[in-house]
């Protein structure tokens, strides 16, 4: 990590009290997430994924450890799963003001900064819409553009496209990569290997233990980018396709010294490979 370090945990657990007694759900993380880095958790159902969310954005006590905040961490907003799940507005104005309303911003403000945030998203309706109207791709628009009014510096997204359909999936994922670009801090949690492409670090939990951190390249082809089993392989993860490919053309010989992350890195390889034949 090379960005400052905003937020930091320092050998923290969280245990649960469950009905067959304590439940340890984070077992000594350590973990600093940099200003402006794009911080990726990935791990199966009750790893503890959104646990270290909630610790992270301070929903959640911990049992043990420290976190430090820094002084410019900012504001922390979260979307979740669920896209109906902290919308309270009846229209969309009317829900941005009820988060806009919680940060004491002057009311005289709140039209030009919805009319704002709903631009970044790329919400181009009217902002007294019916928020019952929308489909849950635009209410998860309509969720970031509730953080985005608040001045949210660190954006943390809980497996908040895992009930979208792919076009709205993409379209989330476009907005989230241009927040980032602008120097927003992102941790996104989530299942979906294709969603790790763009973050600067990927953690892998499991049961409540970091037990994987490095950028994408490393967790889907290794160290050496050979054909030994790279992390997401030894996870059992299924790696995305254009991942599958190049792994297969690296299983026949083929040199792949950059291996692809994205369609638009595959096609570059593709023409490399075509231009050396
Ligand atoms: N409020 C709670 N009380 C008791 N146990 C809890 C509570 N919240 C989570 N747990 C337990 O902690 C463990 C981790 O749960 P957590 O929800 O953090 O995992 P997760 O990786 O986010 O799972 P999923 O992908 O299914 O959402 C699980 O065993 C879960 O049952």
């Amino acid at each position: 990590m090379n960005n400052h370090p905003i937020l930091e945990l320092q050998n923290v657990s969280v245990v649960y009290r469950q009905r067959n007694g304590l439940h340890t759900s984070l077992h000594e993380i350590g973990l600093q997430i940099g200003q402006g880095e794009w911080l990726a958790i990935a791990g199966r159902n009750g790893s503890g994924k959104s646990t270290l969310a909630k610790v992270i954005a301070g929903l959640c006590p911990i049992s043990k450890g420290t976190i430090t905040k820094q002084a410019d961490l900012g504001h922390i907003s979260m979307v979740f799963q669920n896209p109906d799940s902290q919308l309270i507005g009846e229209t969309i104005f009317e829900d941005l003001c009820f988060s806009m309303e919680n940060f004491q911003v002057d009311p005289n403000d709140m039209e030009i900064r919805a009319r704002e945030a709903l631009q970044q998203v790329g919400l181009a309706m009217d902002i007294h819409w019916e928020v019952s109207r929308l489909s849950g791709g635009q209410k998860q628009l309509l969720n970031i553009a509730g953080c985005l009014v608040t001045g949210a510096n660190l954006f943390l997204f809980d497996e908040s496209t895992s009930m979208l359909d792919p076009l709205a999936r993409e379209r989330m994922l476009q907005v989230v990569r241009t927040l980032h670009k602008a120097g927003r801090t992102i941790v996104w949690i989530t299942q979906w290997m294709e969603e790790l492409a763009w973050a600067d670090r990927v953690i892998v939990l499991e049961d409540g233990r970091i037990k994987f951190s490095g950028c994408p390249r490393k967790f889907f082809y290794g160290v050496s980018n050979q054909t030994e089993w790279s992390p997401c392989e030894q996870f059992r993860f299924p790696p995305p396709y254009v991942v599958q490919v190049a792994r297969l053309l690296q299983q026949k010989g083929i040199d792949i010294p950059k291996g692809p992350l994205t369609v638009e890195e595959f096609q570059q390889m593709c023409g490399a490979i075509c231009q050396s034949v």
